[in-house]
């Protein structure tokens, strides 16, 4: 078991956290799906196989996977972490005190394993423990009304949290669909013994910033996506409390657009190697940078200036490679909707794709990438790739 670490998106991968789908992607329906972040209704046995595919390329690649549930089961043994789970779960405005506190009194009964999945998979109304007496919240709601919110996007392991250094960011997600996912992850690095020693970044913060807008450039460096998930609050608190820490010298923070196709910054771009990363042709010549340096107890803000001068010069290279998809404006804009550009690096030059994204995936080859092709038809219904499945722990050093 190696101490967690990661300081660049491409060192060589050797613990990730993934989360395997399960019962909570069975909750989603043509009602719900929006609200949920999904745009399909998975086939969820096919997910989960594609999940399981997916953890076996990472372990045939020697990386230690940890799933999610198993962890968040074994810091549940941890009476604080029970406690903090009903307090997170069992929402008193929506049930009222008195379905709150029957949910309270069940969920407190069960083993480690069973509260994960109903934390994961949430309860409906109909699942509620029958209770004396009357309830007119029990009666007004309809019984697939949920008392405790399912989480689909759980499985997008990114978003929660990412190290930077040895220190675990649990960060602030945006949408309500997944702000509990944070509460979760946050028990996790709280109460599982694995991790009684890490040290926290970005603490307590409240300002919004989702991990699938953070990369590591390089050791100091980090890229911060702002668009429709990640605040400006939040870019510059993070960069405040990074400065503060010593865990960076530079954040850029990028103006991305607000559509759900770009909703963060790893969906049109991603590291592929130390010196390279692969765009979306169509915003390659647009993206740009505002700059942050630390400046005294505060911060010195310049630019914006375009965004691959400023990381080449951030990161000290003489230029970034793009990694040029050179693709017609439909093949790019289809392929970077179906995660094309959301690859994971599992080290230096060798990285983990969906399939599905033939000619993306055929440039990267072209220009020297190994591929390891996975499939994501099902995966891919709630618009995340490899890099929004996984959350790495431990990337050794680069240099
Ligand atoms: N880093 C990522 O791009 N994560 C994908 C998140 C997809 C999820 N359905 C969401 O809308 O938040």
């Amino acid at each position: 078991m190696t101490t967690p670490h990661v300081t660049s998106e491409v060192g060589p991968l050797r613990t990730v956290l993934l989360h395997r789908p399960g019962g909570e992607l069975k909750r989603l329906t043509p009602r719900n799906n929006d609200q949920l972040l999904f745009d399909a209704i998975p086939w969820v046995d096919r997910a989960e196989q594609e999940h399981d595919a997916f953890a076996a390329v990472l372990r045939e690649q020697g990386v230690e996977v940890l799933l999610l549930d198993e962890l968040l089961s074994e810091a549940l043994r941890d009476p604080r972490a029970r406690t903090a789970a009903l307090h997170s779960g069992v929402d008193e405005r929506r049930l009222g005190a008195e379905v709150a506190d029957t949910l309270c009194s069940y969920l407190s009964s069960m083993d480690e394993k069973t509260l994960t999945g109903v934390l994961v998979s949430g309860m409906t109304f109909e699942e509620l423990p029958a209770a004396e007496g009357q309830s007119l919240v029990r009666r007004m709601h309809q019984p697939h009304d949920f008392a405790i919110d399912p989480l689909p996007n759980l499985l997008f392991t990114r978003d929660s949290s990412v190290w930077i250094d040895d220190r675990v960011a649990v960060t602030s997600l945006a949408m309500p669909a997944r702000i509990r996912e944070s509460a979760l992850t946050d028990l996790v690095y709280a109460y599982h013994p694995r991790f009684a020693q890490s040290a926290r970044a970005y603490g307590a913060h409240s300002a919004p910033v989702e991990g699938g807008d953070v990369l590591l450039l390089a050791p100091g460096v980090v890229a911060v996506g702002v668009g429709e998930r990640t605040t400006p609050a939040g870019a510059e608190s993070l960069a405040r409390s990074l400065f503060a820490d010593d865990l960076a010298h530079t954040v850029l923070a990028v103006p991305i657009t607000q559509t759900r196709a770009s909703m963060h910054l790893d969906t049109v771009c991603t590291m592929v190697d130390h010196d390279a990363v692969l765009m979306y042709p169509a915003i390659r010549d647009h993206l740009t940078a505002y700059v942050l340096r630390p400046a005294g107890e505060g911060i010195k803000v310049s630019g914006p200036e375009p965004f691959l001068r400023a990381s080449a010069e951030a990161m000290e290279l003489d230029r970034l490679r793009v990694v040029d998809t050179g693709l017609d404006p439909v093949t790019a804009e289809r392929e970077q909707w179906e995660d094309g550009n959301n690859t994971l690096a599992v080290s230096p030059g060798t990285l983990v794709a969906y399939e599905r994204n033939v000619e993306t995936n055929a440039r990267l080859e072209d220009a020297g990438i190994e591929v390891l092709r996975i499939s994501g038809s099902e995966l891919g219904s709630g618009r995340g790739g490899p890099r929004c499945m996984s959350s790495p722990i431990v990337r050794d050093p680069l240099y």
